[in-house]
């Protein structure tokens, strides 16, 4: 469960008023989530989503998740925008957190997606790219290539902690990933999503009805977006077991909505085995330092190294 900072309802309830969005209802923690402290938030005006920003989002960063999301709204991509209060203000403060209220969108996150499914979400990734050709906002990604090497060093020997042996396996991936990742003008670059899980997309049947949580949006290899995909949607959740399906669906609908150029369809294996250490050293990390009494679950670092371990042995393809 994902809720670092507790909001009395009364603090809510004051909060709402500088918006015109009707009064408090209702709030819940949601459990979904590792990063933000989330609430579903009801209203006399509806439905609201109040995130308040936790450890990774910094605050400089979030008129970058602004304008990409009213951007993305604005060419009609299914994606949930801030509610500016009275004041046109989006980003706030609240328990000393920044803070924003956030359109609520319908759907729901799948566990298992069904070809479909995938084919839909790639697609949705797809049109998602077509609408940002448009878009000039620019964030580094603070969680790219040049991040991984020391935040495998920050964690250090104490990756033995979590299963004798991984420090050195994580050394071998880091060392591998480095050695083999395109240069920087070797695959066109543009505004992404970068953190493109099932959990983020919300869905009714087969069509997408949410993209969310763009707090790892970021300007990178716009191929790396689709390469962590794959490695997200298209493996069981302990990444043992790969669907080729699954994966092909994800592509073959991408396609059906931007193209792939030669040189970013070559470059997908390695970028989704970068994808695979990125997020094993963010779980890695989280694993060790998460603290006790925060309402989260820990997501589980050894899965992204069986995934890793598909991708190095070609036994994980791209269509
Ligand atoms: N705009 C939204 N509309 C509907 N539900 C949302 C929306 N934003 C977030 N949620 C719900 O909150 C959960 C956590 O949101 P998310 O942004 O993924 O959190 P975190 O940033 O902590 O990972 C999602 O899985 C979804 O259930
Ligand atoms: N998708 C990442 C963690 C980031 O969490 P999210 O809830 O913001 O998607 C992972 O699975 O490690």
């Amino acid at each position: 469960m994902a809720v670092y900072t507790q909001v009395p309802a009364e603090t809510l309830a004051e909060f709402l008023t500088r918006f015109d969005v009707g009064e408090l209802v209702s709030a819940k923690g949601i459990a979904e989530g590792v990063e933000n402290s989330n609430f579903l938030v009801e209203t006399t005006g509806g439905r609201f989503i109040l995130t308040l920003y936790e450890k990774r989002v910094a605050a400089d960063d979030l008129p970058f998740f602004m304008a990409l999301l009213d951007h993305l709204a604005g060419e009609g991509q299914p994606v949930p925008p801030a509610v500016p209060d009275r004041n046109g203000r989006e980003i706030h403060e609240l328990q000393g957190r920044p803070a924003c209220l956030i359109q609520f969108l319908p759907g729901v996150s799948v566990s298992h997606p069904t070809a479909g499914q995938a084919r839909a979400a790639g697609r949705a990734m797809g049109a998602m790219h077509g609408a940002l050709t448009g878009f000039s906002g620019w964030r580094p990604n603070s969680m790219g290539v040049d991040s991984w090497k020391p935040l495998f060093e920050r964690c250090g020997s104490a990756l033995d902690q979590i299963r004798p042996g991984l420090y050195g396996q994580a050394e071998a991936m880091v060392d591998h990933v480095l050695g083999h990742w395109p240069s920087a003008d070797a695959l066109p670059r543009a505004a992404i999503h970068a953190d493109l899980f099932p959990d983020n997309v919300l869905m009714l049947g087969e069509t997408v009805t949410g993209l969310i949580d763009f707090y790892f949006a970021c300007t990178d290899f716009r191929a790396y977006d689709l390469a962590v995909m794959h490695t997200a949607w298209s493996f069981d959740a302990d990444g043992r077991n790969w669907s080729a399906e699954i994966g092909d669906s994800l592509v073959k609908g991408y396609c059906e909505r931007f193209a792939l150029s030669e040189a970013e369809h070559a470059a997908l294996p390695i970028l989704a085995m970068g994808s695979c250490l990125r997020f094993f050293l963010s779980r890695a990390w989280d694993w060790l330092n998460t603290p006790a009494d925060a309402m989260v679950t820990r997501k589980d670092p050894i899965a992204y190294l069986n995934r890793y371990r598909h991708y190095a042995e070609g036994r994980a393809r791209f269509a």
